[in-house]
């Protein structure tokens, strides 16, 4: 790439002057009047046309307020944000990280052997797999009980201690994998720097059958710190201070802060700082979950991923499933006003999902400024959340189907059970009930229901209002076979690339997360003062009050 074109990169154009962005605007006035009852009605081929589909993961975005032309528009925004340009700046390792200076390169952590991908002129690829093949080595030991802990006892629980990306990956990922997980072994997480949550992790277990897991790009994060030395305290106490080499090991990229806290670093499970930590759920920080489900499936995760990686990196926009959902969510985002994401997984086993999309989308790209350091001219990053259905229906659905803010879903469903539940013998089919649930859902959604079918049933016309569903509410649906590694790692390179399609978009910096580091340092000066009762707190009178009336407590 020339100097000029990684320069236009680096200072994208505002977006929301360009003629493509003037067009959706124009485009916007002409679909005010278009409703998702009406789009379906006119054409009966809607449901099969607006479909895309890769290694047996099919995407409808059929049930949107969109239309052909909606979607020409959209690509054609991207095409002027330089998508593919940026795309192939990534998958080539170029700094696009620009305000610390790194090259972004996950896709790398799942390359297959033989691809090359270079930094600063290395091909990065072997060292990936070298450390691939360590944590393979030690995952089989821990899984065979050649592993042993300092009484020689096997480990029969993995405690992972991580925060954010250190933690949110590993946790959700070995929720979603419990169906192909070893049951010897439980794995348990501490993140937060609340006492109770290493108490609680801790509190029942053996610590001769104990492995605890440090997880942490930077091996500086206080959390972790704070609870890895309660890990240890906790250990020593009852096996001594020569148990720490059996019973702790570290993932990182500091190694010098492993080795300053008492790691051996032999016992040190690196990565690389062009690995974001909310992107690094498929290198070693997924080390627990490569214990529990073992190396031949945490491979078959990392396929999931470098096939979606491919897709993304080839198939046309308007085919390709991260760009359409990327591209959708700016259409509401920017365009429509919508300021929430739901995402609502139908499978209890993706219970931490959308907690791990929160990080991964909010972080990324809840952003003001562009790469420049403009005041960014877009709306950006949506407020992700959900919960797995069906139990959210009976939650917050309500206001999903008739509130007065409309949150654009994406409905995720699996054709087929990983527990089959009750047959028909013995009822309704278990996992039946579930898909009708998830198929419903998006139906009442789209097509709500009239005052007109509400009073044709009879219904007492003072409730006929409180019965109406207004309808034209948007979603996506996301429909795998089967919830498997393969599959999970589908599902996070699509919301991975699809963060980065709007990132693009927006012309932000979805690889930095500086507004975490203001909270860090005033609480960096709090915790002397709250904790010397003579020392005087220099805050505002709010703040200090607090202090004085916690200190007091
Ligand atoms: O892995 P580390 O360095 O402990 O960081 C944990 C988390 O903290 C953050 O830097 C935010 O403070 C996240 O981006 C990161 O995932």
């Amino acid at each position: 790439m020339s100097t000029t074109e990684s320069a236009a990169l680096a200072a994208p154009p505002d977006i929301t002057a360009t003629e493509e962005w003037t067009a959706l605007r124009a485009h916007l006035r002409e679909m005010s009047e278009v409703s998702l009852r009406g789009l379906f009605d006119a054409d009966p081929a809607r449901g099969e046309a607006f479909t895309a589909e890769t290694d047996g993961l099919y995407l409808d975005y059929s049930k949107n307020r969109l239309t052909a032309r909606t979607v020409e528009l959209l690509v054609a925004l991207a095409r002027r944000a330089r998508l593919t340009e940026r795309i192939e700046a990534m998958f080539r390792g170029e700094r696009i990280n620009v305000t610390e200076n790194r090259p972004v390169l996950h896709v790398a952590l799942r390359a297959p052997a033989g691809t090359r991908i270079e930094v600063d002129g290395v091909d990065v690829v072997p060292e990936v797999h070298r450390v691939l093949d360590r944590m393979s080595a030690f995952a089989d030991k821990v899984r065979s009980g050649e592993w042993r802990g300092a009484t020689g006892e096997r480990i029969t629980t993995v405690v992972n201690i991580g925060i954010g990306g250190s933690d949110l990956g590993p946790a959700m990922a070995y929720d979603a994998l419990r169906d192909y997980s070893d049951r010897g072994i439980a794995v348990r997480f501490v993140s937060n720097v609340d006492p109770t949550d290493v108490w609680e992790a801790t509190v029942d277990l053996d610590p001769a059958r104990t492995l605890f897991i440090v997880a942490s790009k930077t091996f500086t994060t206080l959390e972790t710190l704070a609870n890895a030395r309660a890990a240890r305290s906790w250990l020593t106490a009852a096996l001594g201070e020569e148990a720490v080499s059996r019973h702790f090991v570290a993932v990182s990229t500091n190694a010098e802060k492993v080795a300053a806290f008492g790691i051996d670093t032999e016992n040190m499970f690196e990565f690389w700082d062009w690995v974001g930590g909310r992107y690094s759920v498929g290198s070693a920080i997924g080390l627990s979950v490569m214990i529990a489900i073992g190396s031949a499936a945490f491979r078959e995760f990392l396929a999931g991923f470098a096939a979606m990686d491919t897709h993304f990196r080839t198939a046309p926009f308007e085919r390709n499933l991260p760009v359409l959902l990327g591209l959708i969510g700016v259409w509401y985002r920017d365009f429509h006003g919508f300021t929430a994401h739901a995402v609502l997984p139908y499978s209890q086993y993706l219970n931490r999902f959308p907690a791990y999309l929160q990080q991964l989308d909010m972080e990324s790209n809840g952003k003001s400024v562009d790469l420049a350091g403009r005041p960014v001219g877009a709306q950006t990053g949506p407020i992700v959340w959900g919960t797995p259905g069906t139990n959210g229906q009976h939650a917050y659905y309500q206001l999903l189907h008739q509130g007065t803010t409309i949150v654009p879903a994406d409905f995720l469903g699996f054709a087929q059970p990983n527990h089959p539940g009750v047959g028909p013998a013995d009822g309704p089919d278990q996992h039946a009930l579930l898909l009708a649930n998830f198929l419903a859902q998006t139906e009442a959604l789209a097509f709500g229901k009239t005052a007109e079918e509400v009073a044709a049933e009879g219904v007492a016309p003072e409730l006929v209002p409180h019965r109406t569903f207004p309808g034209n509410r948007p979603t996506n649906t996301l429909l795998a076979p089967k919830l498997t590694p393969f599959v999970l790692g589908q599902l996070i390179a699509l919301y991975e690339h699809k963060v980065f399609t709007q990132g693009t978009v927006w012309g932000i910096n979805s690889f930095d997360q500086w507004g975490v580091e203001l909270g860090k340092v005033l609480a960096g000066r709090i915790v002397p003062e709250l904790t010397a009762p003579d020392s005087q707190p220099r805050h505002d009178s709010s703040t200090n009050a607090l202090i004085r009336r916690l200190r007091g407590a």
